[in-house]
This record gives C-alpha cells, structure tokens and sequence, in this order.
C-alpha cells in the first residue's frame, strides 16, 4: 500500500534521516519512534508530501507519491499534523466537511452524501456532540477528534498522524488509541503514526521503526523489536531498565539509604513493593523466583539482586541457602502474599529464618509505616 524505498529525508541539503526503508498495509499501523529532534516528523512530512525527498522514493500503491495531484493524493491519503490550528469562527460541522473538499463541485456544496459522510466520521470518534460546538471553544482531545473525523471524512486509505497523543489526557490517550486500532481493523486504513508514547506504540502498533543517529535502528514487529538493549540504547537511558514483559520502564535498584531489603515474591505479588522501595533507595534482594514468574522480570528490569531457579519446582537446596545468605544480610524480610504451590514452600520456610518480617497487606502506606518502625 505504502512503502518507502532508500529514502532520505531532510532539509536545505542537510539528510536528517536517510536510508529508510518501510512498508505499511491495508489493516496495518506502523509506528515512528525516536528521541526530540531525531527526525520522525520530517520523515512523516516527506511521506504526506510536504517534503520533496533528498533521495529515494515513496510508494502510494504503485504509483510514486510526490507525482500524484493534490486532488488526487486527497481521496487516498489523509494527514493530521500536531500544530494547533487556528481555524477563525468555525464548527465541528464545518471542519469536518473540509475533508469533503476533495469531493464538492467548484463551490464546495455538500450534498445529502457529503453531509452523511461527516456525520459518520464525527460517529467513529465519538463527537457527535461536537458538531455544533466552535472549534475554539473545544478542548484539546475534542479537537484531536474533530481533526481525526476531518481525515477520515476524506475516506482515505492512509492515515498519517503526527504525535496525535501528544496534548491528551490518559483516558483520551487510551480512546484515541483503540480508535486507530478500529480504523485500520474494521476500516482497513494503513496508519503511520509518530507517537511518543512507547507504552501505546508496542499496544496499537503492527510494525515499529525506531530511529537514531539518522537512520532506523530497528523495523519489525514490536514484540520483536523492543528489547531491553534497544530500547535503552535508543533513549541513552542509563537509570532505568525497558522492561520487555510490561512494556515499560523500571528504575533501577540504588542503595542509596543504606537499608537492606529481602522480598519474598511470585507471581505478581511483589510488583508494587519492589517498586516503592527501589523508588526510594533501598538496596534490594529477591526470591527464590522462577525465570518465568512476572516478578522475576520486573525484578531483573531493577537490576534487583535475584536469587533464580531455572527448574520448576522445588527450589534446589543450593538455591534455598543462597537465599538464606542474602536474607541473614539483610535489615528486614518482607512476606508479599506470594502464591503457595510445591516450588514455594522452601519459601515459607525461608521466612522462619528472619529478623524481622513485614507481611505485607497490599496497602504501600501501612509497608511505609512499619518500615519505619523496624530499620
Ligand atoms: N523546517 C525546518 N527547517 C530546517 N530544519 C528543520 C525544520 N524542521 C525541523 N528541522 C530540524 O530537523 C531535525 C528533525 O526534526 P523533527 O521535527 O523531524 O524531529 P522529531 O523527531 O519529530 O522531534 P520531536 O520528537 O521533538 O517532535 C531537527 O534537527 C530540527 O531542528
């Protein structure tokens, strides 16, 4: 549908991102990642047309793009760009019906199709409210979806958006994601999006290109794609671990007040307390833990010390003392309510051998309190 080949993009002879080779289908979102300034809207703009390419070529179906007429590019291609725009004294309505001109006669009259149309594409993203309402009066998601609904009434089979979460609330971020993943399954769109938002990108997104140093660094499915070493190596982050199993970040394990920590976990259990106290700077040590268990990978993700058990069930002896040792180091255990099956029970015992134990009731402010009391 839509494909880029040896493609440079850029500006005043100056290649800022080069060699991009890409590929969308019908059905399909692909998503443009990267660090501030690394060139992911100057690609998006030479793909929309905006842009002449330095070098290579982009693909509408067969047909090279930047030879097509606007009016021809319109009825196939639709591009919602980040600025705000500053439309003057108009409704929901009316910007709407801007995605029809690529249909009305020289006086831009709707017909009774036209008027159908945007009312269906107000429909799809949830503004039937907002067709009376005055643009300037809107907030910035209902304007997101008023530009989205002025896309989609040009009935496109592409859709470009630049950063289209980029001014929105949670719950308008997780909407207007669900929308995309509806437009390209039930629509059929193709959808290139930059998205800052690595969390959404690896939910709504079929392909991913990551790029840096003015290339991509990596393209392909984003299970595949984003690992922890990409992931990192992309952002130059040094304090945090891409934890691939969350699809998302945790600070790493800092001792930084001195205080030594033993979490019994599994499962899930510990997720919240490993993170309230690598959060704030104790020195940290886990399991016995599975290397399958969710806990394990968060964990790992922390640079938490681990005691690991690759075999299912039970834990080897010689894990079990290495346990004993780290926990006999430290200033407190804490028991976080972890399942109980026959790999565990050398767990419960573990226990039996601290100083001080915290149960832990799933409430961080009652963990902060007796933490306090005990070291
Ligand atoms: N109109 C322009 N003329 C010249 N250089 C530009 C122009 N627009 C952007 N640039 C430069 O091109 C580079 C890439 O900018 P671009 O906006 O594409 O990055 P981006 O990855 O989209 O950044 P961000 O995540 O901050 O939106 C930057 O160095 C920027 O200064």
């Amino acid at each position: 549908m839509l494909k880029a080949e040896n493609l440079a993009v850029g500006y005043h002879k100056r290649i800022v991102v080069d060699d991009v080779n890409l590929e969308v289908k019908e059905g399909e979102i692909l998503a443009i990642i990267g660090p501030n300034g690394v060139g992911k809207s100057t690609l998006l703009k030479c793909i929309a047309t905006y842009l002449e390419p330095m070098k290579g070529v982009v693909y509408l179906d067969s047909n090279i793009i930047h030879k097509l007429k606007p009016s021809q590019l319109a009825k196939k291609m639709a591009v919602v760009l980040t600025e705000r725009v500053n439309p003057g004294n108009l409704t929901g309505f009316d910007i709407i019906a801007i995605g029809r001109h690529p249909y009305t006669d020289l006086f831009g009259r709707l017909s009774e199709k036209d008027k159908e149309i945007i009312i269906n594409s107000a429909k799809a993203v949830n503004a039937l409210h907002l067709l009376e309402k005055n643009f300037l009066e809107m907030s910035d998601g209902e304007r997101q979806k008023i530009m989205i609904a002025r896309a989609l009434a040009q009935e496109p089979k592409v859709l470009i958006l630049d950063e289209p979460t980029s001014f929105l609330d949670a719950r308008h971020k997780i909407e207007l994601t669900l929308l995309l993943r509806k437009l390209a399954t039930e629509n059929n769109l193709a959808i290139v999006v930059t998205i800052h938002d690595i969390e959404l990108a690896l939910r709504i997104a079929d392909k991913i290109a990551l790029i840096k140093d003015g290339k991509i660094i990596a393209y392909g499915h984003p299970e595949d794609v984003m690992d922890k070493e990409t992931v990192n190596n992309l952002y130059d982050i040094k304090n945090a671990n891409f934890c691939k199993e969350i699809g998302y970040f945790e600070l790493k394990n800092e001792n930084t007040t001195n205080k030594k920590v033993f979490v019994v976990c599994g499962g899930g259990s510990g997720a919240n307390v490993l993170r309230y106290l690598v959060k704030n700077g104790y020195k940290v040590y886990c399991g016995v833990l599975h290397e399958n268990d969710i806990d394990y990978a968060i964990a790992k993700a922390m640079e938490v010390e681990i005691v690991e058990e690759k075999a299912y069930q039970p834990i080897s002896e010689e894990n079990y003392n290495k346990a004993l040792k780290y926990l006999k180091m430290c200033d407190v255990v804490i028991d976080t309510n972890f399942p109980v099956g026959e790999m565990n029970r050398l767990n419960l015992k573990l226990i039996e051998n601290a100083k001080k134990v915290i149960k832990f009731n799933g409430n961080i402010e009652d963990l902060k309190h007796q933490l306090s009391k005990l070291i």
